[in-house]
């Protein structure tokens, strides 16, 4: 192996360990990452007992996706605005609104899909 490949294998492997390094914090200082996280593994036991398809299980896990990287997205947000802008300003507080209503989609969107997988199955239990 030439020294610039194990150069760039390297390298991926700590672009690897950072990106776990963000998922550590948003995990443990994120209260609503938790909760989101709660949400999906309840949804994703409720797929294995009320055998879905495979098409619903890339749809469920699509959204589950989307709304747990909103999550990490908007709480980053909060911590550049926090790290740059520390003081009380009405720009800080829409930029963080904004990136709060992106979760806020994505979580209402779930639960509509939610409903339209679970539902008829349930319906027929
Ligand atoms: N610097 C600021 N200036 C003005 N308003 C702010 C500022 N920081 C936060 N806010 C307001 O307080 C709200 C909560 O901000 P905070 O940083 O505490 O996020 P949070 O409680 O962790 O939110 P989330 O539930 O989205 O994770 C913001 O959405 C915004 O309306």
């Amino acid at each position: 192996m030439s020294m610039d490949s194990a150069g760039r294998k390297q390298r991926k492997f700590i672009g690897l360990r950072f990106a776990i390094n963000g998922l550590k914090e948003v995990f443990l200082r994120e209260r609503n990452f938790r909760i989101h996280l709660l949400i999906a593994g309840l949804a994703c036991l409720m797929g294995v007992w009320l055998l879905i398809s495979w098409i619903e299980w890339a749809i469920l896990i699509t959204i589950i996706a989307l709304v747990l990287t909103l999550e990490v997205i908007n709480s980053s947000i909060e911590r550049v605005i926090d790290y740059l802008a520390p003081e009380q300003h009405p720009l800080a507080r829409i930029i963080k609104d904004m990136a709060a209503a992106a979760v806020l989609i994505a979580a209402i969107a779930s639960i509509l899909i939610g409903m339209c997988i679970f539902l008829p199955k349930m319906l027929l239990l």
